[in-house]
């Protein structure tokens, strides 16, 4: 009993965690917790393993922080066994690839252990939580963007504090760490949706290939962006979901603001968002690397979504038909111009 009791003590303050499917997103999280103490496993593929073997662990953020991580610091795993030794499991594959972990935790991890979808889309924790009966599993909404610089340097490019759903213990708290930070939240979903629906220019960035900053700075790209963003609200309108965007503005406004002239648009988004030159989209490297992009969580929501309410979201049903045109090519970002995208 005695012993139990010390190493639910050991758990409290050293928990052992597990990155499941440690990318750009899960190395630059993973990176931070193992600096700021944490015990932490990097699950990954055998090719990132060798990347990071063989240059190191490098974190680095637009606030100018730079990181050299020490092998020590942290564990990597190709093997999903390594699982069964999590007490926190931060899942941070790619949507279309949560059911095959899923499937992995649900053999390999021990019941206890919770598990947080620091993923986009609305759809994962539902996934993991189905495979996975009577578990801890919450959401998770992750608002800044992670590129891979090459070499073993993962670099976030905009600002914003990770969310997580509460639940018995205060995880995000034991998981805040210098440089990461996050929060607890009664009510997920609306914030889920919230990132949906910033999520909906991942797409138009991977039709552009364009950085994220100098797409964001041109009109042009604005007002499509805006005239998609309208679409979509007014859809989950009409189907009566509630929404919270990952900034403090009330989502009716999003539009509104993306319409403005650059320069009253800078000063508006200034104090809301940070944005720095290397910021790229989630989806420009699923086109340039081939893989299945994750279109079915976002344009696709929408247009089942204004389909179930018999309504139309032609910007998002175009936007979905030119990402899968994009996946079938395998040529990589197709630079459209946002009159190309329009059609
Ligand atoms: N990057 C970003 O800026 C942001 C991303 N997100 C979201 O976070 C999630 C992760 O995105 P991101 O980090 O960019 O994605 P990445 O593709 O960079 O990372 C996911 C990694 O998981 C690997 N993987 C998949 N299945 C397994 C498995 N069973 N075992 C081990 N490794 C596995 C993938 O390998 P392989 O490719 O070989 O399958 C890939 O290396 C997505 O939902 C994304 O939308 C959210 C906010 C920002
Ligand atoms: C860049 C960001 C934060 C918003 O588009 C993102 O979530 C992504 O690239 O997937």
């Amino acid at each position: 009993m005695a012993a139990r009791k010390a190493q639910h003590r050991q758990e409290d303050v050293f928990p052992r965690i597990v990155i499941a499917g440690a990318g750009r997103v899960g190395c630059f999280v993973g990176g931070l917790l193992a600096h700021g103490g944490h015990h932490v496993t990097l699950l990954l593929r055998e090719r990132m393993r060798e990347a990071i073997s063989r240059n190191g662990l490098r974190v680095s953020d637009f606030t100018g922080l730079e990181l050299e991580l020490n092998s020590d610091l942290f564990g990597m795993a190709t093997d999903p066994a390594a699982l069964a030794e999590a007490d926190v499991i931060l899942v941070t594959v790619k949507s279309g690839d949560t059911a095959a972990m899923a499937e992995q935790i649900a053999r390999h991890a021990h019941k206890d252990a919770v598990v947080i979808s620091l993923q986009n889309g609305v759809g994962n924790p539902g996934v993991l939580r189905e495979a996975l009966p009577g578990r801890d599993v919450r959401a998770g909404m992750v608002p800044f963007n992670v590129v891979s610089r090459g070499d073993g340097l993962f670099h976030r490019a905009s600002s914003g504090d990770i969310v997580i759903g509460n639940g018995r213990r205060n995880w995000a708290r034991a998981l805040s760490v210098p440089g990461l930070h996050m929060r607890q939240r009664r009510k997920m979903a609306p914030l889920q949706w919230g990132k949906l629906l910033f999520n909906l220019n991942t797409s138009l960035n991977a039709l552009s290939g364009v950085p994220l900053r100098e797409q964001i700075a041109r009109m042009t790209w604005r007002r499509l962006m805006a005239d998609q963003t309208a679409e979509a609200i007014s859809v989950l309108k009409a189907a009566g979901i509630p929404v919270r965007l990952p900034v403090p503005l009330p989502v009716r406004l999003l539009p509104i603001v993306l319409r403005l002239p650059t320069f009253l648009f800078r000063h508006v988004a200034r104090p809301l968002l940070t944005i720095d030159p290397y910021a790229r989209g989630s989806m420009v490297e699923d086109l340039e690397r081939g893989r299945p992009t994750e279109i079915d969580e976002l344009q696709e929501m929408i247009v089942e979504l204004a389909r179930q309410q018999g309504q139309r979201a032609p910007i998002n049903a175009r936007v979905a038909a030119l990402i899968r045109e994009a996946e079938a090519k395998g040529s990589g970002p197709p630079q459209l111009s946002p009159r190309e995208v329009r059609g």
